[in-house]
C-alpha cells in the first residue's frame, strides 16, 4: 500500500480535468488569410482544398523506352521507330500497327499506343526495335487521374499542412491556400529577481530562462508572439501589461507569481481583472499553474520554477494553443518502456519525471531517468528526451516495471 502523501493538498484539478476543461473553453481564433504555399507548412486549413485537375494530367510513361501497341508484340515481328515523345514535348501523330515511339519518363503516351516496354528490353538497330522480353498489356504506364481524380476534394479545412500535403497541393496547380489566421500570444515573465541573458547579475539575481524557452517554442508553434519582457514583483505593472495584453492578444502566456507567496500577484491580479477558470492542478511539477481569462482572452499562468514552467506549457498550454490554431487535440503520445531504475512517488499528482528512452540490446523500448527530478533542475530537462508519466494514484515504481513515457522533441501543436 503505498503511502499518504500527507503534503498533498485536497482540491487539485486532476490533469485530465484540467486539460478537457481548456479545450472545451477555447475555440479557434477568428479571421483567416490568403498565404503562398511554399510559407504554409504547420498552418491550418480555413477551406477544402479540392482539385480542379487531373493528377495525372493523361496517360504517361513511367520509364525511359519505347511506346507501341501490345497486340503487335504476337507476330514478333521488328517495329518501326516512328517519333519521340518527351516530358513536355509530345509526339502528336499515331502509333499505327507495326510502329512505335520513342518515349521518355513522365512523356505523354502517344494515341495508338497501349504499352510502354523499356529500353533495356529492347534491341534497337537503327529505326526498327525488337523486344527481348515478355510484356505485359498496359506495362509501365501511369493512368490519367490515377493519384488525383478532377473535382475530388483533397484535404478538409481544420487539417495542419505538412510538407507532402503542400507537394500535392502544389501538383493540381494551386499557388494560395487559405488558412487559419495565427494567433497573437502576449508573453511576460515576472519577478524581481529576473534579468536578461546577456545583463549583469547583482547578489539575489537570475536570468529569466522561462521567457526565453518559451520564445523559442512559441516560434516553433509558429505563432506570433507580443513580447512584454520582463516585469517586476509589482500589481499595478502586472496589471497594466495585463490590460493591453488582453487588448492586443489572443491568448496571454505568464511565467511565475502565481503561488502563495507575498510576492506572488500575477494570479491575484487575474482574480481580480478577470475571472479565474481554475488554479492548482494535480500534477508534478507545475501544481500552481492558473486558467482563466481576461476581458475574453484566455490566459495561461505558468509556475515560475523553470521545469514547472516548461513541463505545463508542454502538458496544458500547448494543447490548448493548438486549439486557437485551429487544430484538434489528439491526446497524449504516449509509448510504453521498461524503467531501469526506481523512482519515488507518492500518489496525489501525476509525475512528469524526466527520462531519456531508448532500444536495448534485444529492441525492446526501456527507459532511464535523469538524476535529479527537482522543479529548478533544469540539466535533467536538457538532458531527458521524454517525459516518464506516473498516473495521479499511484505510488513508487520499480526498476523493471513497465511506465508510460510521452518522447520530447515531437512537433510542437
Ligand atoms: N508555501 C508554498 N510555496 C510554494 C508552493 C506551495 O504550494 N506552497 N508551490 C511551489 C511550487 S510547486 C512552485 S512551481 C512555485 C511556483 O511559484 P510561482 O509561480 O509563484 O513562481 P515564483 O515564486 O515567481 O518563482 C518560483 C521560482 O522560479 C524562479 N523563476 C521565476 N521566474 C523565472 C524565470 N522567468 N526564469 C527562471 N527562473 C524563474 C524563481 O526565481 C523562483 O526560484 O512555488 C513554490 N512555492
Ligand atoms: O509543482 Mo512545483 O511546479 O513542483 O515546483
Amino acid at each position: 500500500m503505498p503511502a499518504i502523501d500527507c503534503c498533498s493538498q485536497p482540491g487539485l484539478m486532476p490533469i485530465e480535468s484540467a486539460r478537457e476543461t481548456l479545450l472545451q473553453a477555447l475555440k479557434p481564433v477568428s479571421g483567416t488569410e490568403v498565404i503562398s504555399l511554399a510559407q504554409a507548412t504547420g498552418r491550418v486549413l480555413a477551406e477544402n482544398v479540392v482539385s480542379t485537375v487531373n493528377l495525372p494530367p493523361c496517360d504517361n510513361s513511367a520509364m525511359d523506352g519505347y511506346a507501341l501497341r501490345f497486340e503487335d508484340l504476337a507476330s514478333g515481328l521488328p517495329l518501326e521507330l516512328i517519333g519521340k515523345s518527351f516530358a513536355g514535348a509530345p509526339f502528336d501523330g499515331v502509333v499505327n500497327p507495326g510502329t512505335c515511339v520513342r518515349i521518355m519518363t513522365g512523356a505523354a503516351l502517344p494515341a495508338g499506343a497501349d504499352t510502354v516496354v523499356m529500353q533495356e528490353n529492347v534491341d534497337a538497330q537503327g529505326e526498327s526495335i525488337r523486344i527481348t522480353c515478355d510484356v505485359r498489356p498496359g506495362d509501365h504506364i501511369r493512368r490519367c487521374g490515377e493519384d488525383v481524380a478532377e473535382g475530388s476534394s483533397l484535404l478538409q479545412a481544420g487539417e495542419r499542412i505538412s510538407v507532402p500535403h503542400i507537394a500535392l497541393i502544389a501538383a493540381v496547380g494551386v499557388g494560395n491556400v487559405t488558412v487559419v489566421r495565427k494567433p497573437v500570444v502576449a508573453l511576460f515573465s515576472t519577478g524581481d529577481e529576473l534579468r536578461q541573458p546577456g545583463d549583469a547579475l547583482s547578489k539575489g539575481d537570475i536570468y529569466d530562462s522561462n521567457r526565453i524557452a518559451l520564445l523559442a517554442a512559441l516560434a516553433q508553434m509558429d505563432l506570433d508572439v507580443l513580447d512584454l519582457g520582463i516585469l517586476p514583483d509589482n500589481k499595478q505593472t502586472i496589471s497594466d501589461a495585463l490590460e493591453r495584453a488582453a487588448k492586443e492578444a489572443d491568448a496571454i502566456i505568464t511565467s511565475g507569481g502565481v503561488s502563495v507567496g507575498e510576492a506572488d500577484y500575477t494570479r491575484e491580479v487575474l482574480e481580480e481583472l478577470g475571472e479565474i477558470g481554475f488554479w492548482k492542478v494535480a500534477m508534478k511539477p507545475g501544481k500552481p499553474f492558473a486558467f482563466g481569462f481576461l476581458q475574453g482572452t484566455p490566459f495561461f499562468g505558468l509556475p515560475g520554477n523553470p521545469v514547472s514552467a516548461l513541463v505545463t506549457f508542454y502538458q496544458l498550454t500547448v494543447p490548448a494553443l493548438g486549439v486557437m490554431k485551429g487544430i484538434k487535440w489528439s491526446g497524449p503520445q504516449t509509448l510504453q518502456a521498461k524503467l531501469l531504475k526506481p523512482l519515488k512517488k507518492k500518489p496525489g499528482r501525476t509525475d512528469f519525471q524526466r527520462g531519456v528512452y531508448r532500444s536495448d540490446e534485444n529492441g525492446e523500448l526501456v527507459v532511464e531517468p535523469v538524476g535529479a527530478q527537482g522543479s529548478h533542475i533544469l540539466t535533467g530537462l536538457a538532458a531527458a528526451n521524454c517525459f516518464i508519466v506516473l498516473a495521479r494514484e499511484s505510488g513508487s515504481v520499480e526498476a523493471g516495471d513497465r511506465v508510460a513515457i510521452e518522447p520530447l522533441g515531437v512537433p510542437l501543436g
